[in-house]
């Protein structure tokens, strides 16, 4: 039986925000402090992201190509990798969805929605729960570096027993 009636298991959808994301990760995109290189032709934002790689393994780059999915979501599935770190950077300048949960005791309390804006990508620190990649709108290519190699599990996967219902910001 779920622990909170239907109306309670509504999330808003929020604008992503570096500082309320701050405890689960880190924003990347091209604002904020920067420095010239190449002699001026281009300027670096600069090491974004709170990366970590434990027991022996290193940072890997793949590209995850992500189906899109609907406005309401509903969902049960939230996940965190206990070894190492994981972000996403959009090959393309569509937004997507964000989804975080505070650890409660070893168990993901309520969630929290974000929509990033075009062009921005996230990093979720080490052990975080998190929300599968959710592209929104059209199907969409997503650069993600994380931890490759190693040993251990770094997938652990949690089921609310009651759905969530995530729908966008009026
Ligand atoms: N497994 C994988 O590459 N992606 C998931 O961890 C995810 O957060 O979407
Ligand atoms: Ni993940």
């Amino acid at each position: 039986m779920s622990d909170l009636a239907a109306t309670d298991r509504t999330i808003v959808a929020e604008p992503l925000d570096a500082a309320a994301f701050a405890p689960w990760g880190d924003v990347i995109d091209a604002t904020g402090d920067s420095f010239p290189i190449n002699g001026g032709m281009c300027d670096r934002f600069h090491n974004q992201a709170r990366m970590e790689f434990t027991e022996g393994g290193t940072a890997g780059i793949s590209v995850g190509y992500g189906r899109p999915y609907p406005l309401p979501l509903n969902f049960n599935l939230v996940e965190r990798h206990p070894l190492g770190s994981q972000a996403f950077m959009p090959l393309s300048e569509d937004p997507f969805l964000v989804v975080v949960a505070p650890d409660e005791n070893g168990r993901p309390g309520r969630p929290r929605a974000f929509i990033t804006k075009p062009g921005q990508g996230v990093n979720y620190i080490r052990n975080v729960w998190h929300g599968v990649l959710t592209p929104l709108g059209r199907p969409g290519a997503f650069t993600i570096v994380d931890r490759v190699g190693g040993t251990g599990n770094n997938l652990e996967e949690f089921r609310y027993d009651a759905e969530w219902t995530i729908v966008p910001m009026k």
